[in-house]
């Protein structure tokens, strides 16, 4: 008989297909007999995130090392008429529901679970119906988990919108949560959006397991209030198996083909250790003149070395497009500014390669938007950070980095401005953050600690290592022989 398979089901984005293949890849190294994977892959919402997964799909099938299929899913007519991408997702999945079915009937190896991303909870019946264990690969931190998994308690506590109650929110084994730091989500309870952001809070219980990409000494409280009920009402949560930090490093580009070092480590061989700021949004963001304006003043008056990664506007928002472009830095940034500060500055207008300028000793600070794989490369390299946060879930991964695990210093955003920093705001930031002070001294502290723990984790015998053996186990222990039919 066929090895048992897993079976994945990744949402489109980067920042979770290959983190997902990642872990899936890691059980399949660990586990005490042979397993292969199967990726089940919804066609593409964009053009531009189809090309981005099927030039992974070609690199992984390349490489050819592990046994994974890539299973294309047939087209369904995408709902357009969403509030946001909590309902998109659980939406786009509840129409793949019967191509789902008949794909793992298909299989021809018995399946030992089906692991579904964050929002596609409608394909947990796929597996209730089939009786193959289902489990979530959640690929933000256990504190975001904490909060989605006590969304229905919530739900019926507090009777208004969120913003208009008393106090901070209680979520156990958190500092006590200011409202304006929930996900824009659930900031409007009306939305369609909000209702499927609950409705998976309340089916992510029916799950064997969740499987996060976070390590159990990084968020220790958290993880310990999920395990003990405190977030489920008191009832008994499904396992949670924290893996992380699944990092995908993979050697520079540039070893492997004997290429010349990226222009911006070059640019960072010459700066002093511990000297840049490093300022980056994530693949989708992105930055309106106005801003770019205040930024350059604030970077010029704090005095500071800077790598700026800076994006302009997507090009073709109408055909789907969501990347960034290249920036046009005579136009974005004000006239000047480049020639005042090239002895400390650079500014880069496309995609930088974030590992490795992380890894880079001369790095001393991470501007970061706050999404998760960010702060995951963050504390890896022990980057203290200044989160500035744009959207989804990071208002809330910010306000758990400077209260929780005080690896960054809080920087103001105005989250009713578009996420509006002013000049002398970020100024004061930068200065606390690299100018040697106590506040930035100790989030520097952490972030370096943070680093030896994750560092950890992922070694023979640490926690995560531990936690995908221990999966890798019960995935064997419950697969299941389909009748082809
Ligand atoms: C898959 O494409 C997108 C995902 C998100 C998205 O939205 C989101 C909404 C919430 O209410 C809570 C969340 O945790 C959450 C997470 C999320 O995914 C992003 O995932 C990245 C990798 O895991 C990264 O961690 C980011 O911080 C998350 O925001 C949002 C989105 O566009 C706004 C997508 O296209
Ligand atoms: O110029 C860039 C911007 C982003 N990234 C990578 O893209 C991912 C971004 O994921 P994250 O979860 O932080 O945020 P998202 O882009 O999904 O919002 C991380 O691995 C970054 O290292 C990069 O390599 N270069």
């Amino acid at each position: 008989m066929a090895n048992p398979t897993i079976v994945l089901l990744p949402v489109w984005g980067a920042g979770h297909f290959m983190p997902m293949l990642q872990a899936g890849k890691q059980l399949l190294a660990s586990s005490s007999r042979p397993l292969s994977l199967t990726v089940l892959l919804m066609p593409a919402p964009t053009a531009q995130s189809a090309s981005d997964i099927s030039d992974h799909i070609r690199r992984e099938e390349g490489a050819g090392a592990v046994d994974i299929r890539f299973h294309h899913l047939p087209d369904v007519k995408l709902p357009t008429d969403h509030s946001g991408v909590e309902e998109f997702i659980s939406r786009a999945v509840q129409l793949h529901v019967p191509h789902l079915r008949a794909a793992i009937i298909g299989l021809t190896s018995p399946v030992a679970a089906l692991v579904v991303d964050i929002f596609c909870t409608p394909a947990l019946d796929v597996s209730r119906e089939l009786a193959v264990p289902a489990y979530v690969y959640f690929t933000s931190s256990a504190a975001m988990l904490s909060l989605l998994l006590r969304s229905p308690a919530l739900d019926d506590e507090v009777v208004v919108e969120f913003e208009e109650m008393e106090g901070a929110l209680d979520l156990p084994g958190l500092p006590p949560v200011p409202p304006s730091v929930l996900p824009g989500t659930l900031l409007e309870r009306k939305s369609p959006t909000y209702k499927w952001f609950v409705y998976t809070g309340r089916r992510y219980v029916e799950a064997s397991g969740i499987i996060v990409n976070t390590a159990a000494e990084l968020e220790p409280r958290v993880l310990a209030a999920i395990a003990e009920g405190r977030c489920t009402r008191g009832a008994r949560a499904p396992g949670v198996y924290p893996i992380g930090p699944v990092l995908a490093l993979t050697p520079p580009a540039h070893a492997e083909a004997e290429e010349q070092p990226h222009e911006c480590l070059r640019w960072l061989d010459a700066q002093p250790p511990a000297s840049v700021l490093f300022l980056c949004f994530g693949s989708k963001g992105f930055l309106t003149k106005p801003q770019a304006h205040e930024i350059a003043r604030g970077l010029e008056r704090s005095g500071h070395r800077f790598l700026w990664v800076l994006r302009g506007l997507p090009v073709d928002i109408s055909r789907g497009a969501q990347d960034p472009s290249d920036a046009n830095l005579a136009e974005l940034l004000p006239e000047g500014f480049l020639g005042e500060t090239k002895e400390r500055g650079l500014v880069w207008p496309k995609r930088a390669p974030q590992k490795e300028i992380l890894a880079h000793a001369s790095v001393g600070g991470f501007v970061t938007h706050c999404g998760w794989n960010s702060i995951l490369e963050s504390l890896w390299f022990g980057v203290p950070m200044l989160p500035w946060p744009l959207g989804a879930e990071q208002h809330f991964n910010a306000f758990t980095l400077v209260c929780d695990m005080g690896v960054a210093v809080p920087l103001k955003v105005d989250r009713k401005r578009d996420n509006f920093v002013e000049a002398a705001e970020l100024e004061r930031a930068v200065r606390s953050l690299m100018g040697g002070g106590e506040e930035g001294r100790k989030a520097k502290e952490k972030a370096m600690e943070m680093m030896v723990v994750c560092r950890k984790a992922v070694d023979h015998g640490g926690s995560s290592c531990a936690s995908v053996k221990r999966l890798s186990e019960d995935l064997l222990g419950g697969a299941v022989v389909l009748p082809n039919v």
